[in-house]
Formats: structure tokens, C-alpha cells, sequence
């Protein structure tokens, strides 16, 4: 997607974007690469990011990338001060690895919960927390961006998710005042469904209703995430911080994948009864 930014926004910044090896993480790495930032990317999967890297320095992007699991402490500060090493002090974190799986609120196992908290609650706060304290903090400069999901009505068939990205979005918020003092803002981005090779693993049918729920129609692009991310992560948002800003067109308003149940209504409880009498 072409760009509406200036060319060398990012000249001389370090970007680091998790989950940088596929769909709206790599699209922020090229977006943010070719408007001048080094880039460094994580994930679990080594062949994932080493295509990735591959693609990324192929425009002409300087790249870090190594596995890690952002879930797993060690891993996160290893890789944080790896990126320091080999491309200098990180000014922006985009922090997008994340994932679940859908389940309904009954039938998810202890196992299941945890894997979706730890894995977009837990890790996310391990590489922030991080990333503040060896690059952005000592700095007295620093943009976070955490990407999340529209969970403003809660997020029914996926409970895990729906509660973790609400804990990141009200992080955001906390984050964004204690860190004023250090100038590093936070703020956070809700697609909406965006066509990635995460969506891909979906059912086709529910891509179909999330577009049929969807006010515009459509369903949103990587490249679309990317541009507001770049905003968010420049100059021109120096003035904006703890906001989450949805990117999901109209969805957070209208139309709701979840088709709740045509069951009777259970009878009132008997003094809902007597207060109707009066
Ligand atoms: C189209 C309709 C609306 C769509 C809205 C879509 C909005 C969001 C879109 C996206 O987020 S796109 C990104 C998509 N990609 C992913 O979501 C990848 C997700 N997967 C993962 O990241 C990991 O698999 C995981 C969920 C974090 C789990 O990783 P972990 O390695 O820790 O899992 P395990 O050790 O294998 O299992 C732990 C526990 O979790 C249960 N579980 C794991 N995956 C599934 C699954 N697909 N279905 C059901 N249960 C799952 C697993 O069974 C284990 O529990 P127990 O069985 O031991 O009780
Ligand atoms: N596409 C959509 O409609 C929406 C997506 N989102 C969120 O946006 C983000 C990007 O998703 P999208 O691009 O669509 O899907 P992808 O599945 O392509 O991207 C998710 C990325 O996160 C990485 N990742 C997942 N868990 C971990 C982990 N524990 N440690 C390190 N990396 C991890 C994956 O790499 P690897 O497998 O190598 O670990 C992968 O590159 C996710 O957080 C997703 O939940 C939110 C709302 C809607």
C-alpha cells in the first residue's frame, strides 16, 4: 500500500514489531522500514521470520530478527538487548504477536485460558515493560503501540481473548500516565477483521458474516493497520497518548458476530413480578 508519509519519517530509529513474521506485524515492518526505521522482529517460528527478514531486505530495510516467545521472560530480555547490540536504541515497539482460538465461555479448560492470557496480556506487558527499561526510559524517548482487538462490547466466542486485549487496553492507559515523565506515549490500535494468514486459518463463512456485520462492507487490510500504526508511532501523535483507536470499519458500533440464542426468556423472579403488579 502506498504511503502517505514522508519518506524518512523513521530515518535513524529503531522499530521493533512482534509478531513482525506474518500478516499486520509484517506489513507495520515494511511500512515503518521503508519510511526509514531499522526494524527488528520476533516470533516463535524461526523459518517464518527468516522469510520475513529475507522480504524486508530485499526493499533495501536494515533487519534484526530472532525467535522469541514473548510469553517467556528470559526470551523477551535476551532479544531486547539483542536488538540494542546489533541496531541500537529502540524508539518504537509495536506490539502485535498475539492469537487465540475461538471457544465458548463454558467449555474453555484452565490450560486453554492461560495460554490466551500469557500469551496477549503477559507478554505483551514482558517486552513493554522491557523495551522501556533498556531502550525508551534511559532515552527519555519512546511510541508504543499495542495492537488489540475490538472488545468494546466485549468479545462473545472468544472470552480468553476478550479479557486479555481489555487488560492491554487499560495497561495502555496506565502506561500512558506513569510514562509522560520518560516522553514515551502509548497508545493502542482495535482492528477490526483484517485479511491476514491469521484470519486465513478462520471458517470462510465467518469472514463472510464478519463482512456482512461490518457497517463498510468489507473486511480491513494489513497495509490499512500499518499506515495508523506509522501515524501513531511518529512525530505527528507527539500530543496523543493512552487512546485505543479502532480500524475496523464501523464494527465497534454496529453488527456483532455472536448470533445469541432464540430461547424463551426465563420467568421473572418473583419480585420483579410483584413490582410489575404496581
Ligand atoms: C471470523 C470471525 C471473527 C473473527 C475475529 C477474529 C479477530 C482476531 C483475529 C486474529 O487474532 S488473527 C491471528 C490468528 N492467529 C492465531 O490466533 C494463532 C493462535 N494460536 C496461538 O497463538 C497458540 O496456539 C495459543 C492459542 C496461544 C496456544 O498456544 P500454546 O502453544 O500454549 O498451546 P498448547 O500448549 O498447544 O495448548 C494449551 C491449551 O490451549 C488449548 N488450545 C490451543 N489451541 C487451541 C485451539 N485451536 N482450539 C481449542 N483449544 C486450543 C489446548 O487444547 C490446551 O488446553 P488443554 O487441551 O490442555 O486443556
Ligand atoms: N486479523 C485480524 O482480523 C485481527 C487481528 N488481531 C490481532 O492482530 C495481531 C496480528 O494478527 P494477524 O497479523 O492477523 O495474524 P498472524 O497470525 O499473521 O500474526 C500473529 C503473529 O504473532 C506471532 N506470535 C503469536 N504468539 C506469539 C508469541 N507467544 N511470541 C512471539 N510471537 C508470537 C506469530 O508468529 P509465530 O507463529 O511465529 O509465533 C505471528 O507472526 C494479533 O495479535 C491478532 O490477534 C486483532 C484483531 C483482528
Amino acid at each position: 500500500m502506498p504511503s502517505i508519509f514522508r519518506k524518512d519519517l523513521f530515518q535513524g530509529q529503531v522499530a521493533i514489531v512482534t509478531g513482525g513474521g506474518s500478516g499486520i506485524g509484517l506489513a507495520t515492518a515494511t511500512t515503518l522500514g521503508e519510511l526509514g526505521a531499522k526494524i527488528a522482529i520476533c516470533g516463535r517460528k524461526k523459518e517464518k521470520l527468516d522469510a520475513a527478514a529475507e522480504t524486508l531486505a530485499k526493499r533495501g530495510i536494515e533487519v534484526f530478527a530472532d525467535a522469541c516467545d514473548i510469553r517467556e521472560m528470559e526470551q523477551v530480555t535476551a532479544f531486547v538487548a539483542a536488538v540494542k547490540e546489533k541496531l541500537g536504541t529502540a524508539s518504537v515497539l509495536v506490539n502485535n504477536a498475539g492469537g487465540q482460538f475461538p471457544t465458548t465461555a463454558e467449555t474453555v479448560s484452565a490450560r486453554g485460558w492461560e495460554a490466551v492470557v500469557r500469551n496477549n496480556l503477559n507478554g505483551t506487558f514482558f517486552m513493554t515493560q522491557s523495551v522501556a527499561n533498556l531502550h525508551m526510559i534511559p532515552a527519555k524517548r519512546g511510541r508504543v503501540v499495542n495492537v488489540i482487538a475490538n472488545v468494546a462490547r466485549g468479545f462473545p466466542g472468544m472470552v480468553h481473548t476478550g479479557a486479555a486485549r481489555a487488560g492491554v487496553e487499560n495497561m495502555t492507559k496506565t502506561l500512558a500516565i506513569e510514562w509522560a515523565q520518560y516522553n514515551v506515549q502509548v497508545n493502542a490500535v482495535a482492528p477490526g477483521v483484517i485479511r491476514t494468514s491469521g484470519t486465513d486459518q478462520y471458517p470462510p463463512e465467518l469472514l463472510e458474516l464478519s463482512r456482512e456485520r461490518t457497517p463498510m462492507k468489507r473486511l480491513g487490510t494489513a497495509g490499512e493497520v500499518a499506515q495508523l500504526i506509522a501515524y501513531l508511532a511518529s512525530d505527528a501523535a507527539f500530543f496523543v497518548t493512552g487512546v485505543t483507536w479502532y480500524i475496523d470499519g464501523g464494527a465497534h458500533l454496529w453488527g456483532d458476530n455472536w448470533i445469541i440464542a432464540d430461547a424463551e426468556p426465563p420467568p421473572p423472579p418473583a419480585i420483579v413480578a410483584e413490582l410489575a403488579k404496581e
